[in-house]
């Protein structure tokens, strides 16, 4: 089938480098003489039928900035199967040949979907700060958050030297390691939770009290999300109760999420886009975007649908021994 004009739209939550990919889809569009419609607010605008349609100008000055010109959404219904066949009929009707989806593991389900119940073209671009996709060591916005997050962590630790403390930082993503782990080990912090671990809370008590017994003035500890915000809360409650250690609570949220995309997230993002339109084009569908050895490159889609939390956690036992 040839392809005239594309649709786009993001999907889950927002990440830095959002805008990178979407300039890039358009302007690769364009000089390929394709249109681009631009479709609001994910899945859910795309139900309501909410497009603009894309211009050079439309994604000028955007490659700086965070979030998404095109907004974005979670869409219960779209996990219904009546939705997604009425999905298809608006895009149709729209003269939508195809579908880039920029988003995480739940958008890309939605996407294969798309393709398995109605052959819609579909072509897939990581974009979570989570980095949780199976088969791709990279999704944009990752390493905007890791460093949003360390400048965060920064800023605490002097406080928390200042006033030899303790701090439970909370990060973001919710069940992947991979935002802990690497904002653990760049800022030198003395114990990282992980999203699943049964926190012992007798080692975190030791650990600390070893510290201070050589002359630390604070301890950080980084606290994966996990599936619900908050339990450092929890933590905070058991350490004071049963060993009457205060501990202060940070939870970074939403500020990781926003921001100015960094120089990786820039460049992965235009190369992703650029290369996604080019898959389409040729009929390389379902397919996604990857970062494999370093190198930005296509695969199924179906490699990417699961969620994955192999990227960092090899780095645990890093942080543990730098630690001490
Ligand atoms: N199994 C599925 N089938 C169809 N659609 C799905 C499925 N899973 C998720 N979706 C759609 O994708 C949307 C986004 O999914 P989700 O909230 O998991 O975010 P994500 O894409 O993984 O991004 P992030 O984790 O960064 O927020 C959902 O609101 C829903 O509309
Ligand atoms: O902004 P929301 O919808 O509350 O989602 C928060 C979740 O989204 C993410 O920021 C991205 O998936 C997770 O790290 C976090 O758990
Ligand atoms: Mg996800």
């Amino acid at each position: 089938m040839t392809v005239k004009n594309i649709g786009i739209l993001c999907s889950g939550g927002d990440s830095p480098g959002m805008n990178c990919a979407i300039r890039a889809v358009v302007r690769t569009a364009i000089s390929r003489g394709i249109q681009v419609t631009g479709i609001k607010r994910g899945y859910a605008g795309l139900l309501r039928g909410e497009f603009m349609q894309m211009n050079l100008s439309s994604v000028g000055n955007i490659i700086q900035r965070g979030g998404t010109i095109l907004q974005t959404s979670r869409s219960p219904e779209f996990q219904k199967v009546e939705f997604r066949k009425k999905a298809v009929d608006i895009l149709r009707a729209q003269h939508i040949d195809g579908l880039i989806i920029i988003g995480g593991d739940g958008s890309f389900n939605g996407a294969m979907a798309l393709w398995k119940e109605h052959q819609f073209p579909v072509v897939g671009i990581p974009g979570t700060i989570d980095n949780d996709i199976s088969n791709t060591e990279y999704t944009i916005g990752f390493n905007t958050a890791v460093q949003t997050a360390i400048e965060a962590v920064d800023r605490i630790r002097d406080t928390a030297h200042s006033h030899a403390r303790t701090f439970l930082v909370e990060v973001m993503g919710r069940n992947s390691s991979a935002i802990a782990l690497k904002v653990g080990v760049c800022t030198g912090a003395e114990n990282i939770l992980l999203p699943h671990d049964k926190v012992n809370h007798q080692k975190l008590v030791d650990d600390i009290n070893r510290g201070i017994a050589r002359g630390k003035e604070s301890s950080i500890i980084i606290v994966a999300e996990g599936p619900v915000a908050g339990r450092s809360y929890d933590i905070q409650h058991v350490l004071k109760d049963m060993y009457h250690l205060d501990a202060h609570v940070a939870i970074l949220g939403h500020i990781q999420r926003g921001g100015s995309p960094v120089a990786d997230d820039r460049f992965i993002a235009s190369q992703m886009g650029n290369m996604a339109v080019e898959a389409l084009l040729g009929g390389n569908v379902p397919s996604v975007t990857v970062v494999q050895k370093g190198k930005v490159l296509m695969t199924d889609l179906a490699n990417c649908t699961t969620k994955a939390d192999h990227n960092y956690i090899e780095y645990s036992g890093l942080a543990e021994t730098l630690s001490i």
